[in-house]
């Protein structure tokens, strides 16, 4: 990681401390996300994951440090601005009107001044591929309201998606699915970065993380207590550190297995 990067669309926390409610939440954190890679941020419940991701969207104003993308600190970016730059997915969304699966995936054009009723091609295009990645066209006429949990959070990623900002970060995007769409849904984010972007994901699942992140971070206790490639981080001695439990942790041919496994003895 390196502070002040060129790059227009990478975004990096600079001794960044954020409160809330008066409570110190972050301190002294130090990242940054780079366009072409997939950073998964995970940590132990209550450890600042969502405070964090929220920051680094401009939706929480650092108490010290800054914020900055592409060298710009992100307060000083307008709201459309900063909203085609970022796309943001909250933890557990919701939606509170009873829209059209495809209308709530349009949503996700907005910034880029699209009229809802009637969008431009190119906001078709950014829909419709943001649907056939998450799997929902068959849900494309359903109201939102009537969705499993798991149809919702796909149709949520999708207009997190459809912006197509240079900046990608999902808070869970995966907690609520099934195994096949948990794979999907990381293969997408994983070719989101491929395609350039930079994609930070919050997640719970170690072995995911593991097997999709090009780079993992660590927070406990407010503070980044690890950084670096999955081997360097999720050893067992660093799995035990970071979440107090004791892990399978195994070299294969095709990637890096790490699979909580009990709490210590
Ligand atoms: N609005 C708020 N006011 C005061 N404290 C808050 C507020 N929101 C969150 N917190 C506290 O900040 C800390 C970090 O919360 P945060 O949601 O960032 O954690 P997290 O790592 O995302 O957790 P989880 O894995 O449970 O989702 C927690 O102790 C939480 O209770």
């Amino acid at each position: 990681m390196s502070a002040g990067t060129p790059s227009a669309h990478s975004l990096t926390a600079q001794d960044l401390a954020v409160s809330l409610a008066g409570r110190a939440i972050l301190s002294e954190v130090d990242c940054a996300l780079h366009p072409g890679e997939l950073l998964a941020l995970l940590g132990p419940n209550g450890a600042g994951k969502t405070t964090l991701v929220r920051a680094l969207a401009g939706l929480l104003p650092p108490a010290a440090g800054q914020v900055r993308l592409g060298g710009r600190d992100l307060a000083a970016l307008g709201r459309h601005e900063r909203a085609r730059a970022i796309a943001y997915l909250p933890q557990g969304g919701t939606v509170a009107w009873p829209l059209p699966v495809k209308a709530v995936v349009a949503l996700g054009r907005l910034p880029h001044g699209a009229e809802p009723d009637a969008l431009a091609p190119g906001d078709h295009a950014a829909v419709a591929r943001a649907m056939r990645a998450t799997d929902i066209e068959a849900l494309a006429e359903r109201s939102v309201l009537a969705l499993s949990g798991g149809e919702r959070a796909r149709v949520l990623l999708a207009r997190a998606l459809a912006v197509e900002a240079g900046v990608l970060l999902c808070d869970e995007p995966v907690a609520t699915l099934d195994p096949q769409h948990q794979l999907a849904v990381m293969d997408v984010l994983k070719a989101e970065a491929r395609q350039g972007r930079a994609v930070a994901v919050v997640m719970h699942d170690l072995a995911l993380a593991a097997r999709f992140a090009d780079r993992i971070a660590i927070l406990k206790g407010g503070r980044l207590v690890a950084q670096g490639a999955p081997r360097e981080v999720l050893t067992r001695a660093g799995v035990a550190h970071a979440f107090a439990v004791e892990a399978l942790v195994e070299e294969r041919d095709d990637g890096l297995l790490v699979l909580p496994w009990r709490l210590p003895r």
